[in-house]
């Protein structure tokens, strides 16, 4: 009886283009399929958001920003956030072998990835040049963001956004790194991490093959650093939230979208995130 061995990580790496093995199809299948999901619903394309760059708030329009009430700016930020984080679900939907996840693992990927993925992708919507970033139609500054009473997590986020435009990703490379970032075999109360982790494993060679190839292999170890910060960006979004829930528990209750409160609150029972 013939031994069946299934292709190790190993036969990737010594395979040769003109006989590509089994694991190198099953790689290039998955990274143009995350490629199209990226596509598909990444919400503004680059080239929109630099068309837009120069359409900047008037001082009259930063001004009014300043005087809405802080409510008022954190339902709106809940929401534009919420927007955000939709087209999110839908790429993480399109990605062969996310929708394989039993549904606990999905919405446990969902509820700790989703806002490092939109922060990773919100870098794309940074102008470097006057530090602004698009808002509601347009450009602004940090100090629209006044009102909201969290200025040391705004400048933490446009400092993010910063770093990681002086990386120059291509629309690839955050296609593949959001991927990486979302399917985390690392997250807590994972039921299946095995499965996760195969996962991974591929997102993982996806990417370092396409780095080796763009000869970016120096930005991985940047990216990973980016991680740690990704989590403390949002560990400081929870904190911010709870505070805020803690002066306005109404406001949160009745105005913040659902699936705003079922991905950051532990109040609501878990609904499917995923329809
Ligand atoms: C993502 C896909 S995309 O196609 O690239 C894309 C799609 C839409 C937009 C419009 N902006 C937007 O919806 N949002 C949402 C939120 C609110 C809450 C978190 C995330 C946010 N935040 C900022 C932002 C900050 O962006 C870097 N940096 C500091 N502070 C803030 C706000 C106080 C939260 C700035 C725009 C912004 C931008 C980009």
């Amino acid at each position: 009886m013939k031994e069946i061995r299934l292709p190790s990580v190993v036969d990737f790496y010594i395979s040769s283009p003109e006989q590509p093995n089994t694991m190198e199809l099953e790689i290039n299948k998955l990274t143009a399929n995350i490629f199209k999901s990226h596509r598909e619903t990444c919400q503004f394309r680059v080239e929109e958001l630099q068309a837009l760059q120069w359409k900047q708030f008037t001082r009259e329009e930063v001004m009014v920003y300043q005087c809405k009430s802080i409510e008022e700016m954190w339902e709106r930020c809940a929401c534009r956030l919420t927007d955000a984080i939709q087209y999110v679900v839908e790429f993480a939907k399109r990605i062969d072998g996310f929708m394989e996840f039993c549904q606990n693992d999905q919405i446990v990927l969902l509820k700790a990835g989703s806002l490092e993925v939109v922060l990773v992708r919100m870098s794309r919507a940074f102008n470097q040049e006057n530090n602004t970033v698009f808002f509601e139609g347009k450009y602004a500054g940090t100090e629209i963001f006044k009102s909201l009473g969290c200025m040391d997590l705004v400048t933490s986020m446009f400092d993010f956004a910063k770093s990681l435009c002086t990386l120059h990703l291509s629309e690839e490379e955050v296609a593949l790194f959001t991927a990486l970032v979302l399917i985390n075999s690392e997250r807590q109360w994972l039921q299946e991490k095995a499965k996760v982790e195969r996962l991974h494993t591929h997102v993982d060679m996806a990417f370092k093959r396409i780095l080796l190839r763009n000869r970016r292999d120096g930005l991985l170890s940047k990216l990973f650093q980016k991680m740690a910060v990704l989590k403390l960006l949002c560990a400081q979004h929870i904190e911010k939230l709870r505070a805020f829930r803690q002066l306005y528990p109404l406001i949160v209750h009745s105005l913040f979208p659902p699936l705003y409160k079922e991905l950051f609150t532990c109040d609501t029972d878990l609904q499917t995130v995923i329809e």
